[in-house]
């Protein structure tokens, strides 16, 4: 996949108009990179990180890995570690439904980090979960292969090839 233009998501908005898909869930930004695009994958996993980080440890270039985590911010799904073996694997963003750690390191990476929240907190890793499964969240549909444009007004989705 070569990297795709950004283009910030309210002029999508205004491009697409009322049928546009924008998810409604308030996200904080704790990536070093703050404006990302890219194709999505999905995973649904709860309190348990080994299925994601195998994920993340396949090169994707210009890859978006949304994490539904069923909003748990019990433990982190992601830390300094997992984001940075995603991003050296070409992965531009990371959107958790769920929390994440070590977040001062992450605001100093190359890579969209998008998370409900923080907790210092370890997750489980058995690799329980399931992947490339369509992921509801904040009103919108993830489908694997939907182009995920992410800034600071939020996360619009474009179905691949439109
Ligand atoms: O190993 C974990 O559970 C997550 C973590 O701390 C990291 O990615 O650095």
């Amino acid at each position: 996949m070569t990297s795709l233009n950004f283009t910030p998501t309210a002029d999508l908005v205004d491009e697409i108009g009322a049928d546009v898909r924008s998810c409604d869930t308030q996200f904080t930004q704790y990536g070093g990179n703050r404006e990302f695009v890219g194709t999505v994958t999905t995973v649904r996993c709860f309190q348990d990180n080994a299925l994601l980080k195998s994920i993340l440890s396949e090169p994707n270039e210009g890859g978006v890995l949304v994490i539904d985590g069923d909003a748990s911010v019990h433990t982190a799904l992601v830390g300094d570690i997992i984001a940075e073996l995603g991003r050296s694997n070409g992965w531009v963003g990371i959107i958790a439904n769920g929390a994440i750690r070590d977040a001062k390191t992450i605001g100093g990476m190359a890579i969209g980090v998008k998370a409900l929240g923080t907790n210092p907190r370890k997750s489980t890793k058995t690799g329980a979960g399931e992947r490339d499964v369509p992921v509801e969240l904040g009103g919108v549909t993830f489908t694997p292969g939907d182009i995920a444009y992410s800034d600071d007004d939020g996360i619009v989705l474009v179905a691949q090839g439109l």
